[in-house]
């Protein structure tokens, strides 16, 4: 199996190798962020006062290229929060995503919503980093983790306070579901070959362990698709691009949401 997924998992292996020699875990465990209590994603998606969108700021993609190029963190995830995002999803995987650990800890320092480290975790050193950054949730992606390593670093996250969303694409990585897993997240797109099949979040609901928190994961661009989502079970929508490609994501998040308020009453 040659695809980007490994290939970006093999670099992982490879960048959190070396930064394990220039920072300790003890020096990340003295930095400020680390001592905060992280907030709870999955509450805040369960608030039916919340529109339950994980807005995501990402910069490129290894699918799509350059998304967005001239926005500042600043301006993007200021706005997804005033206007009502329950969570925000940070890249910090440089390589791939253009993505980076200060863009998350310039977020963290701006919003007082849970923030997930989008990222390839695949050691408990990432955890540490995680929380060291400000995030207060992380993702664990079942099609690059074995069932052992999910339950592992999903413990070890919820021992730090993190709250775990596990990312599945098909219907046997439910068995990777743990007691640690407070929410699963169901990707449109699959990994190995970018493709997005929409359907892929309805069809899997209904396998989706009873009590953990329904996350609809990409390729998720109108409030239609939320209506459907949300008659399907879903609490959460992880929505990246249909905000970052506009020239201003920040209105096209104000846009959607208004769009979605008025569809809510009728
Ligand atoms: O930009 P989209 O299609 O709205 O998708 C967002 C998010 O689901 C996507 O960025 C994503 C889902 N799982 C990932 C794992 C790694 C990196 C990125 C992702």
């Amino acid at each position: 199996m040659k695809n980007i997924l490994t290939e970006i998992v093999a670099h992982k292996h490879t960048e959190v190798a070396a930064r394990k020699q220039q920072r300790s875990v003890e020096e990340l465990e003295q930095v400020s962020w680390f001592k905060r209590t992280p907030l709870s994603l999955a509450q805040f998606l369960r608030d039916p006062e919340k529109t339950g969108i994980i807005a995501e700021f990402k910069r490129r993609s290894p699918s799509k290229g350059v998304i967005n190029g001239n926005v500042t963190v600043q301006d993007v995830t200021t706005a997804y929060t005033r206007y009502g995002a329950s969570g925000l999803s940070v890249l910090t995987d440089e390589k791939y995503f253009g993505g980076s650990s200060d863009d998350l800890q310039q977020a963290r320092a701006l919003n007082n919503i849970p923030i997930l480290r989008k990222d390839f975790v695949i050691d408990e050193y990432q955890i540490v980093e995680a929380k060291a950054i400000g995030a207060d949730v992380i993702l664990l992606i079942a099609e690059c983790l074995s069932k052992q390593e999910v339950a592992q670093l999903a413990a070890f996250a919820n021992n730090l306070g993190l709250e775990v969303l596990l990312e599945v694409h098909s219907g046997d990585q439910l068995d990777k579901v743990t007691d640690h897993i407070q929410m699963v997240g169901v990707n449109n797109r699959d990994l190995t070959t970018f493709k997005v099949d929409f359907n892929r979040s309805c069809e899997l609901a209904p396998q989706i362990p009873a009590g953990k928190c329904k996350v609809a994961e990409s390729g998720i661009s109108n409030t239609d698709a939320i209506v459907t989502l949300k008659q399907a079970g879903f609490q959460g929508f992880l929505i990246g691009e249909h905000f970052m490609k506009q020239e201003n994501p920040a209105r096209a998040f104000e846009h959607f949401v208004t769009e979605l308020a008025n569809k809510s009453v009728q």
